[in-house]
């Protein structure tokens, strides 16, 4: 069988060389502890750690890790990350390190993947080469399940494709989510009467380990026809649980909220690429990678690769749409698309709710920019005929 190897960023402590920094990641994290054990067999050599190489790069390292395949439990993927990104982190010889990628063998990727990925999501809206656009229900919290709902029909007359709660929103009292899918199913089907158009609505179903798998199931009852999970704060078992219940036929939309604690720091933590794949085998239909334009900041260069592990052939996995969001807004589409192309969900609360004439103007205003950009004009030049966009420019510029 063949093995794991991860990739690691690293800065060794100034008395500790390279090379004995990558040997104390490779030892803590298979066989080995801070000192010799007397514990040791000979044949527990066969599961050591190796350092498969050490390279300079800026302040610091780069080394390739092997684990032996032995050492991994197919299919339990807590126990891959307390391997791959466990206590390494912490190990007081490296001053930062980050985990930045990952290559699992195929023997260990033995998840489903998907169950709808790009192509299933498109096949539930009937679209083609173009993107996404979305939008999350603003204010995050406070709304009633009657105005979530008006919110949501007024962005669905707009023209948007997908509606998301926002990942504080689950069950609170302001807001039961058997309530708000009910009104918001509702009010959808009435913007379907008049657009013709089918609209994705993801509500956030986040709870707890035993109880995510049944919230899932109450809410496509009541006629969800999209799920959300906070992946991080819910654990990828959790995401794996409801991808792969028989009963659960609706795509799942998967947000990020937390992983800057863990990403933003390019020299230590964990990168987002390794996210991104354990998502795709986890079974994430769309998942949130981050915006070359917007509020949360983040490196294009790595965005784009980031995307690549979603997008790209990878054992027979269907590709996850990646999903841009985070201080959207009309004037920034062209940036987005130019940088990450079409196969995208471009969403933007803020964008379209604080458009000046209001959510359904702000939907048509973000479907305009992207009209221009498929259409190669400036949204400068397609808003002097259309006014929606041309009311988000003024407000919000185009940088
Ligand atoms: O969950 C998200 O992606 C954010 O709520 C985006 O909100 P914004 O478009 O208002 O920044
Ligand atoms: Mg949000």
């Amino acid at each position: 069988m063949e093995d794991v190897i991860a990739h690691y960023y690293f800065r060794p402590d100034g008395r500790t060389t390279p090379q004995e920094a990558a040997q104390a990641i490779a030892e803590e994290e298979t066989t080995g502890t801070w000192t010799a054990l007397t514990t040791r067999q000979d044949y527990v050599r066969g599961l050591d750690g190796t350092v498969e190489s050490v390279e300079e790069s800026g302040r610091g390292y780069l080394t390739a890790i092997r684990y032996p395949y032995e050492i991994f439990e197919p299919g339990n993927v807590a126990q891959y990350l307390s391997v791959v990104a466990g206590n390494l982190f912490g190990l007081g010889r490296l001053e930062a390190v980050r985990l930045t990628d990952v290559d699992f063998p195929e023997s260990l990727a033995c998840f489903n993947g998907p169950n709808f990925g790009i192509e299933g999501v498109r096949r539930l809206l009937g679209t083609r080469n173009r993107p996404h656009v979305g939008t999350i229900i603003k204010p995050k919290v406070g709304l009633t399940p009657t105005d979530t709902a008006l919110v949501a029909y007024e962005a669905a007359s707009g023209g948007v494709d997908f509606i998301k709660d926002d990942e504080t929103l689950t069950n609170q009292a302001f807001c039961p989510m058997a309530d708000r899918v009910e009104a918001v199913m509702a009010r959808l089907d009435e913007a379907k009467d008049e657009t013709g158009r089918q609209v994705l609505y993801a509500v956030n179903i986040s709870d707890r380990a035993d109880k995510i798998v049944e919230r899932a199931e109450e809410a496509i009852e009541l006629g969800a026809n999209t799920l959300m999970v906070d992946v991080i704060t819910c654990g990828y078992s959790a995401l794996q649980a409801l991808a792969e219940e028989p009963g659960i036929s609706v795509p799942i939309h998967v947000h990020r909220t937390m992983h800057a604690a863990m990403t933003r720091n390019p020299e230590h933590g964990i990168a987002m690429r390794p996210i991104a794949r354990l998502v795709r085998m986890m079974g994430g239909d769309q998942l949130h990678t981050g915006t070359v334009s917007g509020k949360m900041g983040g490196n294009a260069e790595e965005l784009i690769l980031d995307n690549r592990a979603l997008t790209d052939p990878w054992y027979g996995f269907k590709p996850v749409f990646p999903v841009a969001s985070g201080g959207l807004h009309p004037g920034k589409i062209h940036a987005e698309l130019e940088t990450l192309g079409t196969e995208i969900v471009l969403q933007a609360g803020g964008g379209i709710h604080g458009h000046p004439d209001g959510t359904a103007a702000g939907a048509r205003a973000m479907c305009q920019a992207v009209d221009a950009f498929l259409e190669g004009v400036s949204a400068s030049e397609y808003a002097k005929d259309h006014v929606e966009l041309k009311h988000a420019l003024d407000l919000w510029g185009t940088s």
